[in-house]
């Protein structure tokens, strides 16, 4: 029977104290570089399950306060993983710039390494050279800019279907699901991007699939904390890995085989281009796994990312009526209200661009970015950090920090960004959603051209309000934390027309 991690934690949190009073000594050798250099400081771990007991639901939080504690470059172990978690710009531009190279491996972690051999991938792939190989085919063939402008009219044609369906429900009076709405609308956006024409591959179900995946990514498994707890697959977490690789490879072959019959120019049939071709010098191969593998990856990559940001950015702008009504004056000055927002409207609309910055601070979809591993034993400032330790950037504590954006950094406030030059291309480590350094997320332009493009519309095209006379300030607006950060209970809304 699967057990659940609470349960699981509890009793091996009480097994801890007794090994704890017993080791107590070799416990406070907690990340000592043994004569090497100073331990970071760090709460003290227990035997075994380290510090994950000060986790909770929602470890961003709680690493949060803790770091206001230990402060900007703290320890903590994770099972028996020694991790540093960083929570300040000066820290991360260390970690992911000034030493980018030792930090910019990925864990090798159970699910991952069982669905779709997480080697083979890009997001989750350790460094080296097949992962540099990897990456820069793709930098050049599918995320290129004229790659992703070929799609314009794809997203041009579903938005537009998607704005008539609101239309519909603002003239029925209905309360709309805007969460699920958005969500389907990206899912639909990107997979036509990615698998061509999806229609024919429904059967498979993709968004069920990638559902499972970043359910079972995101919940905490044990077997990485503890490693010599995968062999009883206490939650159960293999064998459900094994059942959904079975379905996702069949999805996936039936996907490359059909696109082997009839050429694409979407990413897979893009890819399938390179299919057996060296690459590299070290006898990687691009073979059919590792098309699997990434098309996997981006996949899991585009669809809750970009959603989730936009549930969020609606969310802010309900409760911030000043700021929906600033950026309908502005998109109602650049755009006029005869017509939809293009895409190359977006450079022109500079308030859009601060209230996605803002967004981005506050609700960042990836609140520890993707988690790193050191690839070689390294001391900063005197500090000695072993080689295959975790690092988890906390770009949500950052988000939050008085020292950068002064003490209302709690508000939802775009003015903020006036006559600032903070970009978000991984340059200015006071805001990096995307990450930064070699680890930089390639589908940044794409990911900030939909969520624009999308938030622009529902502004432009109509007003909002929450159903049942609910106030703005009475929405809530909890996390619910996995692979990324969406909102803990779907958005609901009425629209109302205003064109
Ligand atoms: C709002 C949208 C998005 C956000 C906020 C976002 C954020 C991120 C972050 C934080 C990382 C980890 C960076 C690091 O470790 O330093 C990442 C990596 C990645 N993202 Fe995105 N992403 C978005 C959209 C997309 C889209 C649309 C795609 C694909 C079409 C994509 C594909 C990837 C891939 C493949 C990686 C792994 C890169 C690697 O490890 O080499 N992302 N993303």
């Amino acid at each position: 029977m699967a057990l659940s991690a609470a349960t699981l934690l509890t009793a091996l949190a009480v097994l801890c104290t007794f090994f704890y009073i017993l080791f107590y000594i070799s416990s406070s050798k907690n990340g000592k570089g043994k004569g090497k250099g100073k331990a970071i400081p760090g709460p003290r771990p227990l035997p075994i399950i380290g510090n994950l007991h000060m986790l909770g639901m929602l470890p961003h939080q709680s690493l949060y306060h803790l770091a206001k504690k230990y402060g900007p470059m703290m320890s903590i172990r994770l099972g028996v993983v020694p991790t540093v978690v960083v929570s300040s710009p000066q820290a991360a531009e260390i970690f992911l710039k000034t030493h980018d190279a030792v930090f910019a491996s990925r864990p090798r972690l159970q699910v991952l390494e069982l669905i779709y051999n997480g080697k083979r991938g890009i997001a989750f792939t350790e460094l080296g050279s097949y992962w540099r190989s990897v990456r820069k085919i793709c930098n050049m063939t599918i995320f290129t800019a004229s790659k992703i402008e070929s799609f314009a009219s794809t997203r041009k044609e579903l938005l537009a279907h998607f704005i008539e369906s609101l239309k519909e429900a603002a003239s029925a009076k209905e309360v709309v699901n805007i969460s699920k709405k958005i969500g389907a609308l990206n899912e639909e956006m990107s997979l036509r991007m990615v698998l061509g024409n999806v229609k024919k591959y429904q059967g498979f179900n993709f968004k069920e699939l990638i559902d499972e995946f970043t359910n079972m990514a995101g919940v905490f498994n044990l077997a990485d904390a503890v490693p010599f707890l995968g062999a009883f697959d206490l939650q159960g977490l293999k064998a459900r890995s094994k059942k959904l690789e079975e379905k996702l490879d069949k999805a996936l072959e039936t996907i490359i085989d059909d696109h082997e019959q009839h050429k694409q120019d979407d990413f897979v049939g893009t890819l399938l281009k390179e299919l057996n071709q060296p690459m590299n010098n070290n006898g990687d191969i691009m073979d059919r796994n590792s098309i699997k593998a990434i098309t996997l990856d981006i996949m899991v990559g585009a669809l809750d990312t970009s959603a989730a940001t936009l549930e969020w950015a609606l969310s802010e702008l309900l409760r911030h009526p000043r700021v929906m009504l600033k950026l309908q004056q502005e998109l109602e000055s650049i755009v006029g209200n005869k017509r939809m927002v293009e895409e190359n409207d977006l450079p022109k609309l500079e308030y859009l661009d601060m209230v996605v910055k803002e967004i981005f601070r506050l609700h960042p979809v990836a609140p520890f970015l993707i988690p790193r591993e050191s690839v070689e034993d390294i001391i900063i400032d005197d500090f000695y950090i072993p080689k295959q330790s975790r690092v988890l950037v906390n770009i949500w504590a950052m988000g939050r920090d008085t020292n950068i954006w002064s003490n209302n950094a709690e508000e939802f406030f775009p003015e903020r960004f006036i006559d600032s030059n903070i970009d978000l291309h991984g340059h200015d480590f006071e805001l990096i959603p995307f990450g930064a350094g070699r680890r930089l997320c390639p589908g940044k332009k794409l990911g900030l051209i939909v969520v624009k493009l999308i938030l622009a519309q529902l502004v432009h095209c109509f007003n909002w309000e929450l159903p049942s006379g609910m106030s703005p300030n009475e929405l809530d607006m909890s996390e619910n934390f996995g692979v990324s950060l969406p909102r803990k209970i779907n958005l609901c809304v009425k629209p109302t027309y205003r064109m």
